[in-house]
């Protein structure tokens, strides 16, 4: 379990987070407008950026000052915003990359691939030639492959088309059940609140409201962000 604490953080001296405390769930998805501090909250997480003041704890554990590599060790993945992959590598390739070395890594891509159809369909298509929504299945594929407790997703469904989408969606709300934990960045309020059990809403780097997940905290998250 992630806990961030009265976070204080940003890039330089530019302070973007303000005492952001996140609240702890299966499923947690961070809310907000452009610009509110949501990728660098995720940053934070993951340990590309360092608190100047907070806790960051894991598990139990202090993480604060370890580097992302170790939070994967223990059990992180993050996925960043844009459908990231190697696109000159095929798809193979690329989820190769991620289980070569790995005890069961055959039995890990397969899995990936069972979970995707379209990952197994085009496995030995350039990543590059994948759509978009292919793409960030694979980008969630890789992270799958090692395996963690704890999954950081940032707009996964952002740019892609809708029946990829529902696919990612599906798989989102799968993943709780897989015993796998969820910190979301999503820009779909309904569905982000369908599939969280907790939430936060970030506005200019402030916590401006946290609850309880579900389709009925969906009113007051829109009056929280005036949309
Ligand atoms: N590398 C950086 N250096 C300096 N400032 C940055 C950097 N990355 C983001 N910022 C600033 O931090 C603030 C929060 O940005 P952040 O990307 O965390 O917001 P966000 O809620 O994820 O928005 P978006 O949905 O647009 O990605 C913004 O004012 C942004 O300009």
């Amino acid at each position: 379990m992630l806990e961030l604490t009265d976070i204080e953080a940003g890039y330089g001296r530019t302070q973007v987070l303000h005492g952001v405390t996140v609240p702890t769930g299966k499923v947690v998805a961070v809310l907000g407008h452009n610009g509110a501090g949501k990728t660098t909250l995720l940053r934070l997480a993951i340990g590309l950026i360092k608190p100047s003041k907070g806790r960051v704890f894991f598990d139990g554990e202090n993480i604060a000052s370890l580097a992302p590599n170790k939070r994967v060790a223990r059990g992180m993945a993050y996925v960043p915003q844009g459908q990231q992959a190697f696109g000159q590598l095929t798809t193979m390739e690329n989820l190769q990359l991620v289980a070569d070395g790995r005890r069961r890594g055959k039995t890990l891509i397969d899995a990936q691939l069972a979970r995707f159809p379209a990952l197994e369909k085009f496995a030995t298509r350039k990543a590059g030639l994948l759509s978009g929504g292919q793409r960030q299945q694979l980008a969630i594929a890789r992270a799958l492959i090692t395996e963690p407790k704890l999954l950081i997703l940032d707009e996964p469904t952002e740019g892609i088309q809708p029946t990829i989408v529902a696919e990612i969606e599906h798989t989102i709300m799968q993943l709780a059940g897989e015993g796998i934990s969820v910190l979301l960045v999503e820009q779909h309020i309904g569905f982000a609140l369908e599939a969280a059990e907790r939430y936060v809403v970030l506005a200019s780097g402030f916590v401006a409201q946290t609850g309880e997940g579900g389709s009925a905290a969906a009113a007051t998250v829109r009056a929280a962000m005036a949309i």
